[in-house]
């Protein structure tokens, strides 16, 4: 069955986006290649899941699907958002744009009225602790400094309007945002991006390769399987003790070894 837009994403109720049997193929005949395999995934509004995977199993093709960027070759994905926003693992900045113009552009695209949009910008900018760096161009800032940029213009699209973040609880997708940064850097962002996400009660997909980064973040770590994707295990995560952290971490890093290992084997 091939899907249409209008059959393949649809509103949902009572999830910030759930995937039902999504199948995702690219080219055609003997050269058709199956990226994901009929992924079955609900998030709650508000809620944290880290999606782990091997190198190419398809996490941002899955991403990208959520995002409305591509359209599922079967199954559905319905969201309870009407613009989900995406931040990658590169921060994309536009770099004729100071900080603050990057943040405040997908408010101008949306029509948000000036004060609005000034008001809101500088907000998001104090959230991610730039407050002081809006007039500064990407090439004057630091890496993390410029992830924090890119995540404070996801969330203006995220939640362009007090009306829409009140009645229709926002989706963050990022792409491996922290991995080209240094380890020190990496770790007060993961800190940083827990803090916004408390404050803004935003459900967060976030794809990555690293266990422990996906132990530390979610709520829930969801693990798929090799090329073609689908989900094989899940474990809550969230409230445990050092200890415990490690153990689960431990778990899931062998969990994930034997998922690559079957795959290489086959
Ligand atoms: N537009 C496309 N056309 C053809 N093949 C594609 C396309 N996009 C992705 N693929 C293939 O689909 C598979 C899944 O790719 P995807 O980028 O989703 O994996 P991934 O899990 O995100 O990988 P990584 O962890 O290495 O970033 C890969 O084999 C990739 O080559």
């Amino acid at each position: 069955m091939t899907a249409t837009v209008e059959d393949s994403v649809r509103p949902a109720t009572g999830h910030a986006v759930r995937l039902a049997g999504v199948h995702k193929s690219f080219g055609q005949g003997r050269r058709t290649l199956a990226a994901l395999a009929g992924v079955d995934l609900d998030v709650a509004p508000g809620e944290f899941v880290c999606l782990l995977g091997a190198s190419g199993c398809g996490k941002t093709t899955l991403l990208n699907l959520i995002a409305g960027l591509d359209r599922p070759s079967a199954g559905t994905i319905e969201l309870n958002s009407s613009r989900p926003a995406v931040m990658f693992q590169e921060a994309a900045l536009m770099p004729w744009l100071t900080a603050a113009a990057n943040v405040e552009l997908p408010l101008r695209l949306a029509g948000v009225p000036r004060a609005a949009r000034k008001s809101r910008t500088g907000e998001l900018l104090e959230l991610v602790r730039l407050d002081g760096a809006g007039r500064k161009r990407p090439h004057e800032l630091s890496g993390g400094m410029r992830q924090r940029v890119a995540l404070a213009r996801a969330l203006a699209s995220a939640l362009h309007t007090s009306d829409e973040a009140a009645s229709r609880p926002s989706l963050l997708l990022m792409d491996e945002p922290f991995s080209a940064l240094d380890a020190i850097t990496r770790d007060v962002l993961q800190g940083e991006l827990l803090r916004v996400w408390r404050t803004t009660g935003t459900a967060v997909v976030f794809v990555t390769h690293d266990v422990r980064e996906a132990v530390r973040l979610g709520q829930r770590v969801v693990l798929l399987s090799s090329r073609p994707g689908r989900v094989v295990q899940q474990w809550p995560v969230g409230g445990l003790s050092a200890p415990e952290e490690r153990a689960l971490t431990e778990t899931i890093n062998q969990r994930l070894r034997e998922v690559i290992s079957s795959h290489a084997a086959a």
